[in-house]
């Protein structure tokens, strides 16, 4: 069975009530493929969780933008990954360079986080990505492989893991990695996967693309062989996210 493409909405820290509930009829209303060609899965801020969830076609699913690393208890401001599950969240997305650089949440802790999350039955979105500054000198395969490899130190189950290659300098910022750059790393990293854990999770596993992904762009991404799919940002507020969704049949067709 091939890798089944998988397109992520981050809704990152936007939207009022109203705005929600416009997205999500403009989805509902979209023209999608099926679920058999692809897997959609949009991540509101918490609070809009349960709206999204309910109002929300049953072919897309929802997943939390982020959770705790370990059981609730007294830690102020979090959310856990139990009260996710409590709330039927299928997938929480973890590891994001907002979170990693703007919350210094270093490799280890994401690692931690990812080995909680799929503990207690989540499916998680692992994110990845180079600055500009270390792609430039020439970092980009240390910097990733070393934040997959973090995760992989402390999770030997791969089924419930896509990974997303979100390179820094390509999100909001309208710059997006050219098909060529993104296939070099998804195809290092699945390399990497196959040297570092095992060929069967290397071949099975979803590595997906974020960065300023849009409905211009996403055809000519999503025809690169190593790229499962896409984490959209901005675009995936505007109703061009259905164009996005619709990149899959690319590989349909492939
Ligand atoms: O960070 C991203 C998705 O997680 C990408 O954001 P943009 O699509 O806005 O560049």
């Amino acid at each position: 069975m091939g890798r089944k493409f998988f397109v992520g909405g981050n809704w990152k820290c936007n939207g009022t009530t109203g705005e929600v509930k416009k997205i999500v009829n403009t989805l509902n209303e979209g023209q999608a493929p099926s679920q058999d060609v692809v897997e959609v899965v949009i991540s509101p801020p918490f609070v809009f969780l349960p709206l999204v969830k309910e109002s929300l076609r049953p072919d897309f699913h929802v997943a939390a933008q982020n959770c705790w690393v370990k059981k609730g208890g007294a830690f102020t401001g979090e959310v856990s990954a139990e009260m996710l599950v409590n709330l039927g969240i299928p997938w929480v997305v973890l590891g994001h360079s907002e979170r990693r650089l703007l919350l210094n949440e270093s490799n280890e802790f994401v690692g931690d986080k990812v080995a909680y999350a799929l503990s207690q039955g989540l499916k998680v979105i692992a994110c990845v990505g180079e600055t500009l500054e270390q792609r430039e000198a020439g970092s980009t395969m240390d910097v990733v492989a070393a934040q997959t490899n973090a995760i992989a130190e402390r999770v030997s189950n791969w089924n419930d893991v896509v990974l997303a290659y979100e390179p820094v300098w390509a999100i909001g910022t309208g710059k997006v990695a050219t098909p060529a750059q993104a296939q070099e790393v998804h195809s290092e990293l699945r390399k990497w996967l196959g040297k570092n854990v095992n060929p069967e999770v290397a071949t099975s596993t979803r590595i997906i693309y974020g960065g300023s992904v849009n409905g211009a762009n996403c055809k000519e991404l999503a025809a690169q062989p190593d790229v499962d799919g896409f984490l959209v940002g901005g675009a995936s507020l505007k109703p061009e996210f259905i164009d996005i969704i619709k990149s899959a049949e690319v590989k349909k067709n492939a």
